[in-house]
C-alpha cells in the first residue's frame, strides 16, 4: 500500500519507518526545508534513540522519500496519515489550523478515493471537521472515507513504543476503511480496538490525561510525606504493585511536561467546560502540576537563607524528560525561569540540548565546569548519566554541597555518606 506520513515530526517520522519495516513504501511530506534536507540525507534533526539507524536504512532503500509537494504527494498515494502538530491555544484548547490546512489540500489535490488517518491529538469532533474540510475542497466528489487512529508513543521510547503498542485504536464509520487499518496492521500483536471515531479521539485524551492525573497524585502525595518524613517511592511501590493502580507512572518528581500531557490535559478541560460537565479533577491536576518546579525552589530557598539573590545555582538537564532534546513545557525550565526571576545566577548543563544565554543563565560543556562554585545544585532531567557521576569529585568544586534532587534520581545514601546535603521530593 502506498502511505503519506504528512508532517514529519516525532510521530511522522516514526510512524512512517514503523510502515517501511511492515514492507510499505511510504511519502514523508512536510513544508519545512530544514528537516526536509536533513530527512533526505538520512539523518533526523531531532535526539530519539535508535531511530537514525532505521531512517538511514529505510532512505537508502528508497523506502521512504520525503518530499514537500503537496500536490503531488496527494495524488501519488492511497492512504493519507495527517501527523500534524496540534498545539496548544491561549484558552487551552486545540489549535487545528493545521490539521485544517492538510484537509484542505487533500480535497484540492485528491484525484483518486482515499483513506484520511488523523495520528495528530485532536479534540473530539475533529473526523467530523476534517470530512467537511476535505470535501468542501472539492472541485468534483469523489469519495474518501476519514480514520481515527491515535498515536501513543512516548519520546525517548518511539521506536519501541510504535513496534509494540500496548493496543491500536481505529475509529471510522467506515466498513471499507475499517478492513484496510486492519490489514494495515496485521502484523502487530497486540489488541485492536475498532470504534467510531469520537470515541477514538476520546481514548487519547483520556489516556493521556490519566496518567498525568496519576503524576500530580503522587506528587501531591510526596508533600505530605515530606511533612510526614516518609519516602514517597516506596509508597509509589507499595501501591504500585496492586494491579489495579499498576507501578507506572508514580515517579514523584517536578511535574509532567512535554508537548503532550499540558497541551492535553488543557484541551480535555476546554473541551469539558464546552459541553457545560467540568471536569475538575483534572482542574486540579494541572494546578498541582504548575506548584511542583515551585515546591522544590521554597526547598533551596530554605537552605539558602530565606532568597534567592545572587545565589550561583546550577541545575542539571534541561530536557522535559531523558533520552529527548525536546524542552517543551519542560519543567527544568520552568524552575530555571523561577530561579532567574528570583535573581539567581544559574549555570546549566544538558547532554544533548542546547539553549541560549541570557542574563544570569549560562549554559557549560561540562557538569564539573557547571557545578563549580555553585551553592546549590539542582537536578531537573533524569538522564542516567548524571545517576553516574564521580560526586566525591564533584564536591569539593561546589561553594556549599547541597543537591536538590527534582526527580528523586540519586541513591540519597550514596551522596549524603560522601558529605552532601541531599533533598529530593519526599525522598526521604
Ligand atoms: N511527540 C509525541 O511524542 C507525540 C505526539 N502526538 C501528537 O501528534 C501530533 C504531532 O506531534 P509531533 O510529531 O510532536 O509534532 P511536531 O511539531 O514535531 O511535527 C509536526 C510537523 O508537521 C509539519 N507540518 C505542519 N503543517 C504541515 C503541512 N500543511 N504539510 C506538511 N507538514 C506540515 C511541521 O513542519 C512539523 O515538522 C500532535 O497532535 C501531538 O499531540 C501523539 C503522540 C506522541
Ligand atoms: O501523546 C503524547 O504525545 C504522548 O505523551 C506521553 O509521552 P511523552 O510526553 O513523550 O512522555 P512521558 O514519558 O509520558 O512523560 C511525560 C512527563 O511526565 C513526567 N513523568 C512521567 C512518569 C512519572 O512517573 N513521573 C513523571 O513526572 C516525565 O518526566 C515527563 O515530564 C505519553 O506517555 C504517551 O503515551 C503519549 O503518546
Amino acid at each position: 500500500m502506498k502511505i503519506l506520513i504528512v508532517g514529519t515530526g516525532y510521530v511522522g517520522t516514526t510512524t512512517g519507518l514503523i510502515f517501511c519495516e511492515m514492507g510499505h513504501q511510504v511519502t514523508g511530506l512536510d513544508l519545512d526545508d530544514h528537516k526536509l534536507q536533513a530527512l533526505k540525507a538520512g539523518k533526523l534533526y531531532f535526539y530519539e534513540p535508535g531511530l537514525e539507524e532505521l531512517l538511514s536504512r529505510h532512505v537508502a532503500a528508497k523506502n521512504i522519500y520525503f518530499t514537500k509537494n503537496t500536490k503531488k504527494a496527494v495524488k501519488e498515494n492511497d492512504i493519507i496519515f495527517i501527523c500534524v502538530g496540534t498545539p496548544m491555544e491561549t484558552d487551552g484548547s486545540a489549535n487545528l489550523t493545521y490539521v485544517k490546512n492538510v484537509a484542505e489540500s487533500i480535497g484540492k489535490y485528491m484525484n483518486k478515493s482515499k483513506i484520511i488517518v488523523t495520528k495528530s491529538t485532536v479534540p473530539v469532533g475533529t473526523a467530523e471537521l476534517v470530512e467537511k474540510w476535505v470535501s468542501g475542497k472539492q472541485a468534483t466528489p469523489i469519495r474518501f472515507d476519514v480514520v481515527s487512529n491515535p498515536e501513543f508513543l512516548r519520546e525517548g521510547s518511539a521506536l519501541q513504543d510504535a513496534l509494540n503498542p500496548d493496543r491500536i485504536i481505529i475509529g471510522t464509520k467506515s466498513e471499507k476503511a475499517r478492513k484496510i487499518m486492519k490489514e494495515l496492521y496485521k502484523d502487530f500483536h497486540c489488541p485492536i480496538v475498532i470504534t467510531n471515531p469520537k470515541a477514538s479521539e476520546m481514548i487519547k485524551y483520556a489516556a493521556n490525561s490519566f496518567l498525568a492525573m496519576k503524576i500530580s497524585y503522587i506528587n501531591e502525595l510526596a508533600r505530605l510525606c515530606d511533612a510526614l518524613n516518609i519516602n514517597v517511592n516506596e509508597v509509589s511501590k507499595g501501591i504500585g504493585l496492586d494491579t489495579r493502580i499498576g507501578p507506572q507512572f508514580l515517579r514523584a518528581g517536578m511535574g509532567y511536561g512535554g508537548s503532550c500531557f499540558p497541551k492535553d490535559v488543557n484541551a480535555l478541560i476546554q473541551t469539558a467546560k464546552e459541553q457545560g460537565k467540568p471536569l475538575s479533577i483534572l482542574e486540579s491536576v494541572v494546578k498541582v502540576n504548575e506548584k511542583q518546579p515551585i515546591y522544590i525552589i521554597e526547598k533551596i530557598k530554605q537552605a539558602l537563607g530565606g532568597n534567592l539573590i545572587n545565589k550561583k545555582i546550577a541545575v542539571l538537564g534541561l530536557s522535559f524528560k531523558a533520552n529527548t532534546d525536546d524542552t517543551r513545557e519542560s519543567p527544568s525550565l520552568r524552575l530555571i525561569d523561577r530561579l532567574l526571576a528570583e535573581q539567581a545566577q544559574v549555570k546549566v548543563h544538558d547532554p544533548v540540548v542546547k539553549i541560549a544565554a541570557r542574563p544570569s543563565l549560562v549554559q557549560l560543556q561540562s557538569v564539573e565546569e557547571t557545578v563549580a562554585g555553585a551553592e546549590a545544585l539542582v537536578i531537573g532531567t533524569d538522564w542516567d548519566e548524571y545517576k553516574v557521576l564521580e560526586w566525591v569529585n564533584l564536591k569539593p568544586l561546589m561553594a556549599h554541597p547541597y543537591i536538590f534532587d527534582g526527580r528523586n534520581m540519586l541513591d540519597k545514601r550514596m551522596v549524603t555518606n560522601i558529605g552532601f546535603y541531599y533533598e529530593g521530593i519526599a525522598n526521604h
